[in-house]
């Protein structure tokens, strides 16, 4: 909503201090168009999208984006409170995004209340909406989701049925002799030996009272069974004596890290219940997303198990691609991950240095630590919140 100050004959100091703070925020007529047009320039020579003189329902927001702090989550906070959106459009280390709106009423209400007011520019500046003719296609971003999967990362789908679920989550849920912890992110229990988070590693000579629940039992001969049906005998398939429940409640994650290589064998399970959830596999500045689709096992092996970090980021939505453009967004809800291992007992002999225990010679925990910070610089194309913790 916009004020109408000269409306006021002779201003009180309230009105003064409010004007004040006002014209802080709102730019001038003539500095909004010469911004305007300098920013629509830019998105003319990048996609090839141009301004339109009539309402859309594709509105850019044309000086703040990814580049200059702006997530996706407090744009839609602001946008949704005055109208429909079905798509959000966020580039990487690009000052500018875009909005399909439902309808060209969605559109005119959210550029309305937004439009040199909504202070989610750099530095809390006023941004600058325009309709434009058409958002940028999918397959001219640079887009994460258009990545290969690293090597070794694989995700097999309908693993489980929705019955099994059930059952799983029942016994994981009813034993109460589980090693239980509560993290900063998530709730977790141990079966078979307890995962140390100080230390980053497990401590082969303790095994726990509450082994594996036997309610696990059916998924052995189904590793196997899929193993044959997807060509990965090549693995090791022997029955994993270590498994951590991870409980995510929405907002929860778990920060990017690699499953200490001298703790664990080749390869590791994971197998997600009650809630589909998107994963990113980092290396170095590469980063690439997989949705973890409920009740699908994902197997890290080899290069995926020992050279990329794995993690979820701390949020309550998910950007995930759609079969046309853009992307879409889904709420997060409870997700449970069950992911089963096995104890290497010596150390590793993996290919792999960077993210090795053994080959760095460095305490797991500080290596962790030490490439947790490292991630923190290095970009993202959909969000540059994520946060870290140097507790996995
Ligand atoms: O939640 C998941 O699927 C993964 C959990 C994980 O990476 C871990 O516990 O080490
Ligand atoms: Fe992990």
């Amino acid at each position: 909503m916009r004020l109408n100050l000269t409306a006021v004959s002779s201003p009180s100091p309230i009105h003064c201090q409010l004007e004040k703070m006002i014209a802080t925020h709102v730019s001038k007529p003539k500095k909004v168009d010469k911004k305007k047009r300098r920013c629509l320039a830019i998105i003319k020579a990048d996609y090839n999208v141009t301004e339109s003189e009539t309402p859309t329902i594709f509105l850019a927001i044309l000086n703040a984006g990814l580049c200059n702090g702006l997530t996706e989550e407090t744009l839609l906070a602001k946008a949704t409170a005055h109208g429909k959106v079905s798509q959000v459009l966020m580039l990487a280390s690009k000052s500018y995004c875009f909005l399909k709106c439902a309808s060209i009423a969605d559109a005119e209400s959210i550029f309305l209340a937004m439009h040199n007011v909504s202070t989610i520019g750099q530095h809390g500046a006023v941004c600058y909406l325009s309709y434009v003719t058409g958002i940028p296609q999918l397959e001219a971003v640079e887009n994460d989701w258009n990545k290969p999967l690293p090597k070794g990362l694989i995700l097999l789908t309908d693993f489980i049925t929705e019955e099994e679920e059930s059952a799983l989550l029942k016994a994981i849920g009813n034993d109460s002799r589980s090693n239980e912890g509560n993290m900063k992110n998530r709730r977790v229990k141990h079966f078979g030996y307890e995962f140390v988070y100080g230390s980053n590693n497990v401590d082969s000579t303790k095994p726990l009272e509450c082994r594996i629940p036997t309610a696990c039992d059916f998924l052995w001969p189904r590793f196997r069974q899929a193993a044959a049906e997807n060509d990965l005998q090549g693995l090791d398939w022997t029955q994993p004596d270590q498994l951590t429940v991870n409980e995510y409640e929405p907002g929860h994650g778990i920060p990017p890290h690699v499953d200490t290589h001298s703790a664990f064998l080749d390869p590791i399970l994971s197998l997600s219940l009650e809630s589909d959830v998107v994963m990113e596999f980092r290396r170095g500045s590469e980063c690439t997303p997989l949705l973890l689709l409920r009740r699908s096992l994902l197997v890290m092996s080899g290069e995926a198990r020992f050279d990329w970090m794995h993690g979820i980021r701390p949020r309550h939505l998910d950007w995930l691609p759609t079969a046309t453009v853009s992307l879409t967004m889904e709420p997060r809800r409870k997700r449970t991950s069950l992911t089963f291992r096995r104890l290497r007992r010596g150390p590793c002999h993996c290919q792999f240095p960077t993210l090795c225990d053994t080959h760095q010679s460095t305490a797991p925990k500080l290596l962790m630590d030490t490439l947790a910070k490292q991630a923190r610089y290095t970009s993202y194309t959909l969000a540059k919140s994520f946060r870290l913790f140097t507790q996995l």
